[in-house]
């Protein structure tokens, strides 16, 4: 029988705590979204309301050659301004991209059950976890979206927890992409007078989390959000996407793809990762390079799934402006805090932009 939907509580406990997601609640014949998941005006994704840009993709292998120069100008104003770019020749197999996305397909179209078991709470492992939107105790309206997480803790953990038909591709997905990560930042923290060293790239980039996100089709995706306006905690963001679509950025200041305010669409390209900063690089960079604020809508025709690589300190690791660049800057614009109280905090809160910079600012809210 179709679950009830018109009581919080019976909706909550059937696609939250038993673990039939979103995906369940599609597939047992919707017409309407659920109050539950309509967003306030405000909050709401009008296709029209962006406009499409042309970004070009960075064509990394470039670093080794005559372009070097401009391939370093093109990484460092991206990430001055948007935030945001595109890579292609960036070292992991285009076969393995497909491969990662098809196991994404894969874990969500089993039925609940089978996905229930890696809920919080009954998981083989903390660092496997299934669930949906973003911390739904906590939020005022759901995300449309379901999502499993693997936290990266060795190869023998992830082999005997993560999902059987996900952790072979993943597991190359995070190999594959590493130096490229590496890479990226040297290029970043270098234009700041910063010499990545291994000590730095190990604290910086030491911990991964992968996860698998999936927004089935929505009756009403003008009502919705796939994710709420939020920027990602960690160092850097490498996101796979698939070709359907519904990633906008919000522009920080004018620049040559939009104007300040501006939601712009990342679009699909083949074979592309798109990148992102995230929170702990703009602080570490005292401010020069930005988090950007980023929403997923939701579509009626076709599901999605992106896979994001959340590259991120260790908890235990102390993070905070880099001492070279305060120096030159003569002030440093955020304090110095423990990466796993900047992660509780994240996580203790609705997606709400960029406050949860907040929690970095030289005096604490
Ligand atoms: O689905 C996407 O394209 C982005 C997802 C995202 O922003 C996130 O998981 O943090
Ligand atoms: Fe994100």
């Amino acid at each position: 029988m179709a679950p009830s939907f018109d009581n919080q509580s019976p909706l909550f406990d059937f696609v939250v705590k038993d673990g039939n997601g979103v995906k369940g609640m599609v597939d047992s014949g919707l017409s309407e979204v659920p109050d539950q998941y309509i967003q306030p005006p405000h909050e709401r994704i009008s296709k029209l309301d962006s406009n499409p840009h042309v970004l070009t993709p960075i064509d990394l292998s470039q670093l080794d050659g005559p372009n070097h120069d401009q391939v370093v100008e093109a990484l460092v104003k991206a990430s001055e301004t948007l935030g945001f770019f595109q890579v292609v020749n960036h070292g992991v197999p285009v076969e393995l991209l497909e491969r990662v996305k098809d196991a994404a397909h894969q874990f969500f179209n089993q039925p609940p059950e089978k996905k229930a078991v890696y809920l919080k709470g009954v998981s083989p492992s903390p660092f496997v976890k299934y669930g949906t939107s973003f911390v739904p105790e906590k939020e005022k309206a759901l995300e449309w979206k379901d999502y499993v997480s693997m936290v990266y803790t060795s190869d023998e953990e992830a082999i005997k927890y993560w999902p059987e038909k996900c952790k072979e591709p993943v597991l190359e997905f995070l190999k594959t992409s590493t130096k490229m990560v590496g890479r990226i930042l040297e290029v970043l923290l270098g234009k700041l007078g910063v010499t990545l060293d291994d000590s730095m790239a190990d604290t910086y980039t030491g911990a991964r989390m992968l996860n698998m996100n999936f927004y089935p089709t929505c009756p009403n995706p003008e009502l919705t959000v796939g994710v709420g306006r939020h920027s990602d905690m960690g160092t850097l963001t490498v996101l796979l996407q698939d070709g359907i679509g519904g990633l906008y950025v919000k522009v920080e200041d004018d620049c040559d793809t939009g104007s300040k305010g501006e939601w712009i669409e990342i679009p699909p390209i083949p074979s592309a990762l798109v990148i992102n900063i995230g929170d702990t690089l703009q602080i570490l960079s005292n401010g020069k390079y930005k988090s950007a604020e980023h929403r997923v809508r939701t579509t009626s025709t076709q599901s999605r799934v992106s896979i994001p690589i959340f590259v991120t300190p260790r908890q235990t690791d102390k993070i905070g402006p880099l001492p070279q660049v305060v120096e030159k800057d003569g002030v440093a614009h955020y304090r110095e805090f423990l990466f796993g109280e900047y992660m509780n905090n994240f996580f203790g809160k609705a997606h709400e932009g960029k406050k949860s910079l907040d929690f970095a600012q030289k005096t604490a809210p």
